[in-house]
């Protein structure tokens, strides 16, 4: 499948407009922001971004894994084996869920097990970041930490698990294309396009008085 990275533009707004953030708040209820997309894509960094402009509390599932596991990722992946990792991922997001408004910042693979999408649906209101293949090598060639690629070759490893995942991403509720502009414009799309998802709730209908 080819990867086309052509989402429709979402109308960023302002990070200094107050009251699209308590918009956004509003809409959200007790739902958490749960953003999704592969190594790379920048859920991280926009996460915790976005969790600051609204003003919610931040957790990423990989950090998260690794303060209960007292291990790092790839110590996790040589120790136990990746389907214990997956099962501890599946345990943490469940876990970390059960406390909105919040932003969360899963895995690259947490969104792969339909526990987990289930999971998010009924809390949360998932933010697939879409990048391309040269962006994404880009930005992971910087750190060895990720264990799926520390292989020969990398961009080989990313190229199948995008044709794998990106199906599966791509039935998240909100598609922002993670690109290298400013990691706040990208936050800024965000909040946009979570308020075009959520639907303003709607006005009450006032009862007309009866004539006496
Ligand atoms: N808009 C952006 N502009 C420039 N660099 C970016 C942007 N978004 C993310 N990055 C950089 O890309 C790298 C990867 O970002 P990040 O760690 O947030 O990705 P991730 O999706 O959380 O990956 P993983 O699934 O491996 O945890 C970081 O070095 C980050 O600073
Ligand atoms: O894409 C993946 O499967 C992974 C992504 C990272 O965030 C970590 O969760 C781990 O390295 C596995
Ligand atoms: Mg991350």
């Amino acid at each position: 499948m080819p990867f086309d990275t052509a989402t429709p533009p979402v109308t960023a707004v302002t990070e200094k407009d107050p009251s699209d953030t308590a918009r956004l708040l509003k809409r959200l209820g007790r739902r958490s922001i749960v953003f999704v997309g592969i190594m790379g894509a920048g859920k991280t960094v926009i996460g915790r971004r976005v969790a600051a402009m609204c003003n919610l509390p931040f957790h990423d599932s990989d950090h998260e894994i690794e303060k209960v596991s007292r291990m790092t990722i790839p110590e996790l992946f040589a120790t136990y084996g990746e389907p214990e990792f997956r099962a501890l991922e599946e345990r943490v997001i469940e876990r970390l869920l059960r406390n909105g408004p919040q932003v969360i910042s899963t895995g690259g693979g947490a969104f792969m097990s339909e526990t987990t999408r289930n999971n998010i649906k009924r809390r949360g209101v998932s933010v697939w970041l879409k990048a391309d293949i040269e962006t994404l090598m880009n930005r992971v060639s910087r750190r060895q930490n990720r264990p799926l690629l520390n292989t020969e070759n990398p961009r080989e490893v990313m190229e199948r698990l995008m044709a794998a995942r990106c199906p599966v991403y791509s039935l998240a509720d909100v598609t922002i294309h993670s690109r290298d502009v400013s990691k706040d414009q990208i936050a800024a799309e965000v909040i946009a396009g979570l308020l075009q998802h959520l639907p303003a709730p709607r006005k009450r209908k006032r009862k007309k008085k009866k004539p006496q």
